[in-house]
């Protein structure tokens, strides 16, 4: 832990290591035992597991713990409406017997109401902005691939002054070794809790982007991605989900550039951990048209990322903005690789453009 311990942000990256391990144990123990009864559909079509809401109220019972005292500022993706009818209690109690197991491992004999822990999930429902610090937490990223049994990333940001300037990433189902295309279909949750499986990145700005191991106490190392830009050698990085980004644009773009290595595909933003290590050297994503981004899906990655070197933009080359409030307003899919293939690749994806490939 030593290497983060230092910077403007080190209590709080204590703090976000520390919760992002709870919430990263509570959602393996939950993964495999995940029966299709506890996952739901929200509003907008999109799966939400207990394990979902369970993390969110551990993660923001943690943070709260140790900022000791003051309201905890944060935009988290969840909220407790459902959780609040009729219909969503016994959903609750799973929930809050979830929340308790996590919470009896680091303070014996605690026991929160079902109320207390909705409220602790509705902690999350800061409106961002350009001024003052929050925490930004998506606490299970890529639920189609925890459901799936593939990869998924409990995410935690922190942003102060419209900045994110600090990242964490629990990854508890990706290799420590570099993660092959055969792997990223397979799935791993089997293997989770294993050795050679579970990784945690961390970053805080100037301080520069580490990975560790999710459980133990091996080392943490700095990372530092090459620069290059030569696609015959490069693999990307794209969602596992087809609806959550446009497969077949990608494809278009990857010969437009001579890119002949079969595509890294994953959930979740286990990919810019992935890139942040070199697994591959650049993400796209390009979601449908009427999708709006939300800044919980990419703020921890993002610094990550950065902060190993490499650059993340909109598909115009459009830095992100993550105080505009919890929606990132961008022009349409974002890119995320080395310097030098970045500026390729927003040359390119101009120019498919301009002969009429748009992205569905
Ligand atoms: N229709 C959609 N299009 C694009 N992204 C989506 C869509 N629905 C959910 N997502 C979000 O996109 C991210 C997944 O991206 P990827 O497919 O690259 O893993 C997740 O954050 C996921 O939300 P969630 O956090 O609920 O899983
Ligand atoms: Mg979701
Ligand atoms: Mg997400
Ligand atoms: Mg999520």
């Amino acid at each position: 832990m030593q290497v983060l311990e230092r910077g403007k942000y080190a209590s709080a990256m204590k703090r976000a290591c520390e919760a992002v391990r709870l919430g990263s144990a509570l959602c393996q123990n939950v993964q495999l035992q995940l029966k299709q009864a506890e996952a739901a559909s929200k509003s907008d079509k999109s799966p939400v597991t207990i394990a979902d809401y369970a993390t969110q109220a551990v993660v923001a019972w943690s943070l709260q713990r140790g900022q000791g005292g003051g309201p905890l500022q944060m935009v988290a993706e969840e909220d407790s409406e459902d959780l609040r009818t009729e219909e969503g209690a016994s959903m609750a109690d799973r929930i809050t017997e979830l929340v308790n197991n996590a919470v009896a491992a680091v303070e014996p004999g605690s026991n929160l109401s079902r109320q207390q822990v909705l409220d602790l999930i509705d902690l999350g429902q800061h409106q961002g902005g350009p001024e003052g610090s929050f925490w930004v937490l998506d606490p299970i990223d890529g639920t189609r691939g925890f459901v799936g049994m593939r990869q998924y990333a409990v995410c935690l940001g922190l942003v102060d002054q419209g900045q994110v300037v600090l990242g964490v990433l629990g990854c508890p189902n990706l290799p420590v070794e570099p993660i092959t295309p055969e792997q990223g279909e397979a799935g791993a949750a089997e293997h989770a809790g294993e050795p050679g499986y579970g990784c945690m990145f961390a970053a805080q700005l100037h301080e520069g982007s580490f990975v560790g191991p999710l459980q133990g106490d091996a080392p943490w190392q700095e990372l530092q991605l090459t620069d290059h830009s030569d696609f015959s050698h490069i693999r990307f990085m794209e969602s596992y989900e087809k609806g959550h980004s446009d497969h077949s644009f990608t494809a278009k773009l990857a010969k437009a550039l001579g890119i002949t290595k079969a595509p890294l595909r994953l959930d979740s933003q286990a990919k810019y951990g992935a890139l942040a290590r070199g697994d591959a050297a650049v993400i796209l994503r390009f979601p449908n048209r009427n999708y709006r981004e939300k800044i919980w899906d990419h703020c921890a990655g993002a610094v990550i990322v950065q902060e190993a070197g490499g650059i993340i933009s909109d598909a115009a080359g459009t830095p992100l903005g993550f105080g505009r409030g919890r929606w990132l307003d961008l022009d349409k899919g974002i890119v995320t690789s080395t310097p030098k293939a970045h500026a390729a690749l927003i040359k390119a994806i101009a120019q498919l453009v301009q002969e009429g490939h748009e992205p569905a």
